[in-house]
């Protein structure tokens, strides 16, 4: 049975979607601790949303590479290969990306519905804040189908989503979670609530090319 403090050193793949897999205790706890120590010292800077620049809020980021992270090779190895179990699960195949952006998502942001854009094989968000809780929001919403088959978009999107094909899954950004995502798929960071107080969501989040 998973520990629901991220602690537990053994991953648990904790819901196969047929274009979304979640992780639980991604990372062992020498690699979580690493990574979290490389996550708060790291200068993230400002940025708005390129969904909705106006509503999103402001998110704060910082470019990283596997090759130059100070987390070193071996927890950057237990990134890169959690996420590559994660594509083997969806059958995805990917190229590696050394690449990828820490996030910090502060009370009152979030990220509206997006694909990720043409080009991308797959995207990756590992959760690193130090501790989150449910009432906190913030939770990664997706439509587990094809975005073409989500009636869409352009027009009145919180209208449209209503005869969605699915109903919506809610993935809360857990400590130490891994979610591994197909490129092509609608989604959203919901906004984190003011009960979060000063506590960010924190994640590292990557793109993989086909
Ligand atoms: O942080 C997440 O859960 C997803 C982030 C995302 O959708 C993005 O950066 O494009
Ligand atoms: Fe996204």
């Amino acid at each position: 049975m998973a520990a629901h403090d991220g602690r537990t050193a053994e991953a648990v793949t904790l819901v196969q979607g047929r274009r979304f897999v979640v992780v639980d205790n991604a990372l062992s706890p020498d690699a979580l601790a690493a990574w979290r120590e490389e996550e708060r010292a790291v200068q993230h800077r400002p940025t708005f949303s390129s969904v909705d620049p106006m509503f999103d809020g402001v998110a704060f980021y910082a470019d990283a590479s596997y090759a130059s992270a100070k987390a070193g090779e071996e927890h950057a190895g237990e990134v890169t290969s959690a996420v590559r179990r994660g594509l083997d699960a969806l059958g995805v195949t990917a190229a590696d990306n050394d690449r990828f952006k820490f996030w910090r998502y502060g009370r009152g942001s979030g990220l509206d519905w997006h694909d990720d854009g043409s080009g991308r094989g797959a995207a990756y968000t590992l959760y690193l804040s130090g501790e989150w809780r449910a009432t906190w929001g913030g939770e990664l919403e997706l439509f587990d189908c094809p975005v073409g088959e989500v009636p869409c978009a352009e027009f009145d999107v919180p209208k449209d989503l209503m005869n969605a094909p699915v109903p919506a899954t809610s993935i809360a950004p857990r400590p130490n979670r891994l979610v591994v995502m197909v490129a092509g798929t609608f989604h959203r960071v919901r906004k984190v609530e003011a009960g979060a107080g000063d506590n960010l969501r924190r994640s590292i989040t990557g793109f993989l090319t086909p």
